[in-house]
């Protein structure tokens, strides 16, 4: 059964990470969905793995033929719902080409910024190359959900299970375009928040493009590190380097595109590292301890508002640390246990240091679960420390 209030067939442009695994998502809700990617490989990827079949129809781009007002050619095949899925740099030509091809389709996008394909749709307009009417079939939305890697390959229909999907539509946006990309969010297991594209630029700035630059900055300084240095690796570096793994092209058209927001971030970034390099300078001077505890303070303080799953209030979950061998199928017979008990997993996480036979694995329970789990673990014979 198809998903109610999305117009169908949904064309997916992009097959990338994302576009793959929205058609994973909508195909398993049983959605009707085509699929285009100028790459023949990442649409036959894309294809293979179940995310849709070929759109029948040429859509290649004339270069300039957005700008130029040139309206491109009408297909025979019209999908109910676009959705661009390209990189941030030509989205709103795609957008704006989407809207032109296919008269009638709610069209939206999932670039990580907002406020630049906003304008360039909005420019579409006062350029006489769209009407308003077109326009208003335009909404802009970005699921907060991702991966450090690109491409079809890549991709998973699970991936916004659970995760925010922001929908920036304004007073101008066809209602049709808001329902329709509320229930794509919703078909694919996100929660919707609404929110006006510059909060949405400024928001991104500060949760999601500023750990990507701390992530980049800290691993860039392992480039030299010896490998015996790098042997001591523990989970504080893999959590605050991950993202350092994802895609450069990407990346410098997001922040290229957000600069505004992401430099006034930084500019309080360099105060506080201003002053911590002032207080390292010497750390026995009065006051500069203080300094360094107020610093860990602030940042106790910051990460205690990151919310928990699902948007909650931030919790603080209970762990219970199981031992397990470093063999095949453990971490499974350790879940059926946990699933036998009784008790839910709020988070989940391996713990394994280079050249050890054991890993320690990390099973976030609500608090008062914690001593339940730990009895119930010890009496099938496992080893929580
Ligand atoms: N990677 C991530 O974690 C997230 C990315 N996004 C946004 O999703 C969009 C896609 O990103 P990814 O899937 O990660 O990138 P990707 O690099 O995996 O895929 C992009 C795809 O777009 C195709 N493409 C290039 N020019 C095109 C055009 N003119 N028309 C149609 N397709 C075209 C490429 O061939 C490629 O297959 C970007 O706008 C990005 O900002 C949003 C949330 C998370
Ligand atoms: O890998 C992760 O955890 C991410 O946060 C990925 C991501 C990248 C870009 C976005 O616009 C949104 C999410």
């Amino acid at each position: 059964m198809a998903p109610r209030g999305l117009p169908e067939p949904v064309l997916i442009r992009g097959t990338g990470l994302l576009g793959t695994s929205i058609g994973l998502g909508l195909r398993a809700a049983g959605a009707d969905v085509f699929l285009a990617d100028p790459s023949p490989s990442a649409q036959a990827v894309a294809e293979d793995i179940g995310a849709g079949r070929p759109f029948p129809g040429d859509l290649v781009e004339t270069p300039g033929a957005v700008a130029s007002g040139t309206t491109p050619a009408r297909t025979t095949t019209m999908p109910g719902t676009v959705v661009v899925a390209s990189p941030p740099d030509v989205t709103g030509q795609v957008v704006i080409d989407s809207l032109l091809r296919f008269p009638g389709a709610v069209v939206l996008d999932i670039a990580s910024v907002k406020g630049e394909i906003q304008r360039q749709v909005q420019a579409g307009v006062v350029d006489g190359i769209l009407t308003e009417a077109q326009a208003q079939r335009y909404v802009g939305t970005h699921p907060m959900a991702g991966r450090e890697r690109s491409g079809p390959v890549a991709a998973r229909g699970q991936l916004f299970t659970a995760a925010p999907w922001v929908v920036c539509a304004g007073p101008e946006t066809a209602p049709e375009a808001v329902v329709a990309a509320e229930e794509i969010a919703r078909t694919l297991g996100a929660t919707v928040h609404r929110m006006g594209a510059e909060d949405h630029d400024a928001s991104v700035a500060l949760i999601s493009h500023l750990p990507q630059i701390a992530a980049s900055l800290v691993s860039s300084r392992l480039q030299e590190t010896p490998a015996a240095s790098l042997a001591l690796s523990g989970n504080g570096l893999r959590d605050t380097t991950r993202i350092a793994a994802s895609d450069p092209q990407l990346w410098v058209q997001i922040l290229a595109a957000n600069a505004p927001d992401i430099l006034q971030i930084l500019y309080g970034v360099r105060e506080d590292l201003d002053r911590l390099i002032v207080t390292m300078e010497d750390p026995t001077a009065p006051g500069a301890r203080l300094d360094i505890a107020q610093l860990m303070a602030e940042g106790n303080a910051g990460h205690a508002r990151i919310p928990g799953k699902h948007g909650a209030p931030p919790q603080a979950f209970a762990v219970v640390t199981v031992i397990v061998d470093d063999t095949p199928g453990q971490i499974s017979a350790v879940l059926q246990d946990v699933g036998q008990a009784g008790v839910n997993v709020e988070d989940l996480r391996m713990d394994h240091s280079a050249g050890h036979e054991v890993g320690m694995l990390e099973i976030s329970v609500l608090p008062g679960r914690k001593q339940e789990l730990t009895d119930a673990l010890s009496a099938r014979g496992w080893k929580v420390v």
